[in-house]
């Protein structure tokens, strides 16, 4: 339906033993939106990324996805729908190639489809949407690599492939420049500008420059609540934020 977020989060709240880690917390995302999702070490912007995956169970809330309710299902049914995650902790195969790990998202994707083909068709039907997806990500030089021999920001650039590849069209990024070279990051924040022309994005990141500069809207949480959701100007200009997070990183 036209007008319909993307994603729409209602009153999600995940509690490990006493510690309620994510609380009540509702965010409306329009298709086509960089929502970054920013806040101090602990505040529960991972345990939230889980949730919208389907790693992990909420215990209460809503998660719509483009209207429909995807609260109960489990993560490959998510996948199947268009909402795929790139992990903070890597899921690469290292001792494939960098072709190989994206066609095996391709063909989990794809399933049987690719079954009707001869097998060497398939194979090449298979490599050709893989390579598309290293394109999008400028790794196409680096497909017959083995994939643990890729540098840091490589491996980064491969997870967004894998994403891509699996038909997403709503990307979960955690972190994905953490631990990142200068370079690594600027190739990587120059990806997400161009990835956000095509795909809605939910990104969790601690550099606020990244932020600042890709974000059409971010949200601040901390101790699991969001004290603040706007702009980056409304968001950096807002007092509660500068004093629970922002005027945290300028003491450090
Ligand atoms: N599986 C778990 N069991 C128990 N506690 C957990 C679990 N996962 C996360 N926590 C706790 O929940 C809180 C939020 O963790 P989370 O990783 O979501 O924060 P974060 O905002 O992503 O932090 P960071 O910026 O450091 O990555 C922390 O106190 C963490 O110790």
């Amino acid at each position: 339906m036209a007008g319909e977020p993307h994603l729409e989060v209602e009153g999600l709240s995940k509690s490990f033993g006493a510690l309620r880690v994510t609380d009540n917390i509702s965010i409306a995302v329009p298709r086509g939106e960089l929502h970054a999702v920013i806040g101090p070490n602990g505040a529960g912007k991972t345990t939230l990324i889980h949730q919208l995956s389907g790693q992990l169970k909420s215990d209460f809330g809503r998660i719509r996805l483009e209207g429909a309710d995807i609260t109960r299902l489990q993560m490959p049914e998510r996948v199947r729908r268009g909402l795929a995650r790139s992990f903070q902790i890597t899921s690469i195969l290292d001792g494939f190639s960098v072709l190989e790990n994206v066609a095996l998202a391709v063909q989990a994707r794809s399933g049987s489809s690719f079954r009707f083909f001869a097998r060497a068709a398939s194979e090449a039907a298979l490599n050709a949407e893989a390579m598309e997806a290293l394109a999008r990500v400028n790794l196409i030089d680096r497909a017959h690599r083995t994939a643990a021999n890729l540098s840091h920001g490589e491996k980064r650039q491969l997870e967004i492939a894998i994403a891509l590849a699996t038909g997403a069209e709503l990307l979960l990024l955690d972190e994905p420049l953490a631990g990142t070279s200068h370079e690594e990051s600027a190739a990587l924040v120059a990806l997400m500008q161009e990835l956000k022309a095509s795909h809605t994005i939910i990104l969790v990141e601690h550099d606020m420059e990244a932020v600042f500069a890709l974000a059409d809207r971010v949200s601040v949480l901390v101790y699991g609540r969001i004290i603040a959701s706007g702009t980056p100007a409304e968001v950096r200009d807002d007092p509660a934020v500068r004093a629970a997070y922002l005027g945290e990183e300028e003491a450090a």
